[in-house]
């Protein structure tokens, strides 16, 4: 069994691999799958700026096109005073990817945690709902 701690882990050495030459903040996340699977993301930049994708969508995006959709707990991690808090874009692709029930764990690089649920980060969010007439 993955511990929030071992996820942590995980995405601290997910944050490692970061490209991030204009902002040098490197974030790292890590996904813990039903079947155990863990998946790392880190942000990825672009001179382009707005091209820049985030730890947390790389590691979604990484678990989904291998065919695996059961996400159970994401980590994230960046050297923050607060636990990291994700971006709006990553919280409304959580919302659609991520059971509601998603166990999400933020920190930083000084171990403050925070924990709740992918529900609780978009309260309201827009769903493929909305556009049933
Ligand atoms: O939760 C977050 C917040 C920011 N970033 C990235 C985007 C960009 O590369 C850099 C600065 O915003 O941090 C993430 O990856 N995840
Ligand atoms: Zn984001």
């Amino acid at each position: 069994m993955t511990t929030d701690r071992q996820l942590i882990a995980e995405a601290k050495s997910a944050r490692e691999q970061a490209y991030v030459p204009y902002s040098k903040f490197p974030v790292g996340a890590a996904l813990l799958m039903a079947d155990g699977t863990i998946y790392h993301g880190a942000n990825i930049e672009n001179a382009s700026f707005g091209l820049t994708n985030c730890a947390e969508r790389t590691a979604l995006f990484k678990a989904y096109s291998e065919g695996n959709r059961d996400v159970k707990a994401i980590a994230v991690v960046a050297d923050t005073n607060r636990p990291v808090p994700p971006c709006g874009a990553c919280r409304q692709v959580m919302v659609e990817l991520c059971p509601p029930d998603t166990k999400v764990v933020l920190t930083n690089l000084k171990d403050d945690i925070v924990e709740m649920t992918v529900a609780e980060l978009l309260p309201g969010a827009f769903t493929a709902e909305d556009m049933d007439e």
